[in-house]
């Protein structure tokens, strides 16, 4: 690996975010973003990570740690970080009369050596519709537009929160292409999204934040290898359970019947699944319905937020009696 791709364009260090009232929405979280990488924020609905992105991108201060984005503070050094960052919100808020070619230009206007406006409509594919006027775009053409002003300075570090929402599956397939391209092309990229497959597909590494701390973090693989894999199948007629080989001597460390659908979960999916089908050749019997799978991230996503839940049920109601100085400075408060 280069020393360049090695490099954290984003570290993140016990970093909180207190709302006015009081309401820790970030309660001390720790990440980096290596140059290059993809990495999204996944979590339950107000779990903190527009909260997290809006730290990232320098508009509020956090109340407490650090957040540094190419070696700067956001915040304070927003003129340093912000030229080189391409920002898309979930609302991007332009004016509706406008047409999509004018928002684009008017936007240029603003980024420092902006990419034609044409080309950053064409990368999305909405040339199309240069001339049709915002307010007449689709939920889905909306967003393809936030992307594309985004892209407008070809940023080095891009924040996308929750860029597929709203689009078919033909222009979600079609923003990880160009998320990928750009990925290949050595920007760095911070994603928040609700679609377990979206992270699944696109991301290197993620973190789960669930209400305001990370309950897991790493690749996509090592977050499921944390699951258990299950296999399902039918009882063959005639069989019960305890006619099965001893099944903590395969590895399975629960199952569940329903009916005749007997449910195994195991950490060792080889060898259980080997020695159910040694086993079933033996009797001369049939596993009807016989399925077999690791986990998914949406599993892990699901359990981790549920262990999490219960394991956070006594500090859901957590409020901080913040400072002054810990308070959001910019309109967030209540
Ligand atoms: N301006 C605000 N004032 C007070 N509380 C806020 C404010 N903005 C967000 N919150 C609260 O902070 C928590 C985290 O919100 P945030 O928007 O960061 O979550 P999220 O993970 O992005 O959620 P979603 O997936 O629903 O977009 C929520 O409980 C939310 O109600």
């Amino acid at each position: 690996m280069r020393a360049e791709e090695q490099e954290h364009v984003i570290e993140v260090t016990d970093l909180r975010r207190v709302y006015g009232g009081g309401f820790e929405a970030v309660r001390g979280i720790d990440f980096s973003v290596r140059r290059g990488e993809v990495f999204a924020l996944l979590g339950t609905n107000g779990a903190g990570k527009t909260s997290t992105v809006e730290l990232l991108e320098g508009l509020a201060a956090p109340a407490g740690g650090r957040v540094r984005v190419l070696g700067h503070d956001p915040h304070t050094e927003r003129a340093a970080v912000r030229p080189r960052t391409g920002v898309m919100l979930q609302e991007g808020g332009f004016p509706s009369e406008l047409t999509v070619a004018e928002t684009t230009r008017m936007w240029a206007g603003c980024v420092s050596g902006a990419r034609p406006a044409g080309e950053a409509l064409e990368r999305v594919g909405l040339s199309g519709k240069a001339h049709t006027r915002v307010k007449q775009l689709s939920g889905g053409e909306r967003r393809r537009l936030d992307l594309a002003l985004a892209l407008l300075g070809e940023p080095e570090v891009l924040f996308l929160d929750e860029p597929t929402t709203g689009l078919d599956a033909e222009g979600r397939r079609a923003t990880w292409d160009l998320v990928r391209e750009l990925r290949d092309g050595g920007t760095t990229v911070l994603l928040t999204t609700h679609y377990l497959e979206e992270a699944e597909s696109l991301a290197d590494r993620l973190a789960i934040l669930h209400r305001g701390r990370i309950a897991a973090t790493g690749t996509p693989a090592e977050v499921t290898a944390t699951q258990p894999s299950r296999i399902s199948f039918e009882l063959p007629e005639g069989y019960f359970v305890g006619d099965l080989p001893p099944l903590g001597e395969l590895g399975v460390g629960g199952h569940e019947t329903d009916g005749r659908t007997v449910r195994l979960r195991t950490r060792e999916l080889q060898r259980a699944a080997t020695a159910l089908l040694v086993w079933a050749d033996r009797a001369g019997v049939e596993l009807r319905g016989l399925d077999v799978r690791s986990a998914s991230l949406e599993e892990a996503f699901l359990q981790i937020a549920e262990h999490a839940s219960g394991t956070a049920a006594a500090g859901a109601t957590e409020t901080v009696t913040a400072t002054a100085t810990a308070m959001e400075s910019e309109g967030y408060a209540a």
